[in-house]
């Protein structure tokens, strides 16, 4: 595709926020890519490029997948601010195991209440695999989405999935249908580097067909700054500062 065309192609930016070890990334790279990474470690946030085909035509995702400190660590209550004013879309995850999760995503519901022109978001409990260690029931995940008329789903990151491709795809369809952000504090797409490579897209969802894309760590805050380099199982991650 010419430089000049992909200009032309609608941009949609997601943001997955929750509380820490809910399986964001996990749950970003699953969407990418079709795999499940068992572990996936990091200390920042990450961006992902990717062009996808829905029935409307092709659309370019932006993703970061933002780190939401230790488990243990001081940071892991802040609500990340500036990654959801950038965004368009945000995915807000939980862990059905982890009350504290669910209750950190409630509040992160309540913080956009108070934004104006909030993103459209998605609530997701993720880890239904381990309903016998379950603590917030799916119909208070229901209810939470259903208080805030935002869809809602559970999945296990850990196995495929389908629901998950059906979210992401209405969060996208959902939010090409509300104006474009203007003045955003940064653009992250200049930083864009290399492609992902050869990636097993083992599933398609429903309409969507998984193109290349890009993956880049950037620091919380400082998107168009970061210089880490990461390699991570067939991910290049790279940036192209
Ligand atoms: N059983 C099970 N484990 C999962 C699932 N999704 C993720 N995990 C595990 O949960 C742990 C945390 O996953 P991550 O993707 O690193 O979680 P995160 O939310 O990105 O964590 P931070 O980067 O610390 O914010 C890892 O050990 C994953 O293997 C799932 O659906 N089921």
């Amino acid at each position: 595709m010419k430089a000049e065309d992909k200009t032309a192609i609608p941009r949609v930016r997601i943001a997955v926020i929750g509380h820490a070890d809910v399986g964001k990334s996990a749950l970003t790279v699953r969407y990418l890519t079709g795999r499940f990474i068992g572990e996936y470690r990091s200390n920042t946030d990450l961006l992902y490029n990717k062009t996808i085909t829905l029935e409307t035509g092709l659309t370019e995702v932006e993703i970061v997948d933002v780190y939401a400190g230790s488990v243990d660590g001081d940071e892991q209550n802040e609500f990340p601010m500036e990654q959801v004013l950038w965004a368009d879309a945000c995915m807000i995850v939980y862990n059905i195991t982890q009350r504290t999760s669910f209750e950190y995503a409630a509040k992160c519901l309540a913080e956009f209440k108070s934004l104006q022109n909030a993103p459209t978001a998605y609530l997701v409990g993720n880890k239904a695999d381990l309903d016998h260690l379950r603590e917030v029931h799916e119909k208070e995940g229901a209810a939470l989405a259903a208080a805030s008329s935002i869809g809602f789903c559970e999945v296990s990151v850990a196995e495929y999935t389908p629901t998950l491709y059906k979210a992401f795809e209405k969060l996208i369809i959902d939010s090409k249908a509300r104006p474009q952000k203007q003045n955003r504090k940064f653009s992250v797409s200049k930083m864009l580097g290399n492609l992902i490579g050869n990636n097993s897209y083992g599933q398609k969802s429903l309409g969507v067909i998984n193109h290349q894309g890009t993956v880049v760590p950037c620091h919380k805050g400082e998107l168009h700054k970061s210089r880490v380099l990461k390699r991570r199982q067939g991910f290049t991650a790279t940036t192209s500062l």
